[in-house]
């Protein structure tokens, strides 16, 4: 049995007393045991919001981490420096990284393989455009992400990764993906792993579903069998949050 995960992608929302005032009024709402409740906050956000959330069931997440060490990378932040902070998981390969950092599949891999050196647990993030939804190459686009960015990466490593399914067509656009669409990709995703590793290695990681999920759709996309949870944007700044924690 997979235990579920639901996290918060704030992406660059929330200054940092904004942010101190977020997980205030959220965390005795976000108290559910049940699942693995993840807040994935902006880099100045870190510091203040693992203070904020201590004595919770809150981890807290990064938004992006950079593949070095230390050194003279200005504007990056590294590996070390998050679990230095308390970070526990840290968002790689979101499409809007993809998209507006030109971050592509050979470097996610490198942030990938890296966090996983730091034990911080990584969300990769996949999913299609809506182009490519209509020229039916989902599956194979999606699957073709997965093995790029597991590639190098060991079976017993890959138990500590999550993937979230985010279609970018419905990213911050109100169009959630219907279940069966959001279902038949993420199963998807399982027999890609499957066939990278094992059908014992692919049951047992998490897979997410992002993309529009607010309380009123996540009971039902996280009734999927293959749906182990949410990357949750705009709807995890809200208090409406609590209600997807507690579907
Ligand atoms: O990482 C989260 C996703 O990009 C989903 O964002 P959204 O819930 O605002 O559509």
């Amino acid at each position: 049995m997979r235990r579920k995960v639901i996290a918060g992608n704030w992406k660059m929302n929330m200054t940092p007393s904004e942010a101190v005032k977020l997980v205030n009024d959220l965390k005795a709402n976000v108290a559910n045991t049940a699942v693995d409740v993840v807040f994935c906050v902006p880099a100045i956000d870190i510091v203040p919001v693992v203070e904020a959330a201590k004595g919770t069931n809150i981890c807290v997440g990064a938004e992006n981490m950079y593949i070095e060490e230390k050194g003279a990378y200005t504007g990056e932040i590294s590996p070390n420096m998050l679990v230095d902070a308390g970070v526990s998981h840290v968002i790689i390969g979101h499409s809007e990284r993809r998209q507006y950092f030109k971050e592509d599949d050979e470097f996610l891999n490198k942030k990938v393989k890296k966090a996983i050196e730091h034990k911080l647990i990584p969300i990769i993030c996949c999913g299609e455009t809506l182009e490519q939804r209509e020229e039916g190459v989902t599956l194979t686009f999606v699957k073709g992400q997965i093995k790029a960015a597991y590639e190098g990466v060991s079976a017993a490593d890959a138990l500590n990764t999550i993937v979230a399914y985010e279609p970018i067509w419905a990213i911050g656009t109100g169009k959630v993906a219907t279940t069966e669409q959001a279902e038949e990709v993420c199963a998807s995703i399982r027999k890609d792993l499957e066939e990278i590793y094992d059908a014992d290695t692919a049951s047992k990681i998490r897979i997410l579903y992002g993309g529009s999920v607010n309380g009123s759709n996540a009971a039902e996309l996280f009734a999927q069998e293959n749906i182990d949870g949410g990357l949750v944007g705009g709807a995890s700044l809200k208090p409406e949050f609590a209600n997807i924690v507690n579907y």
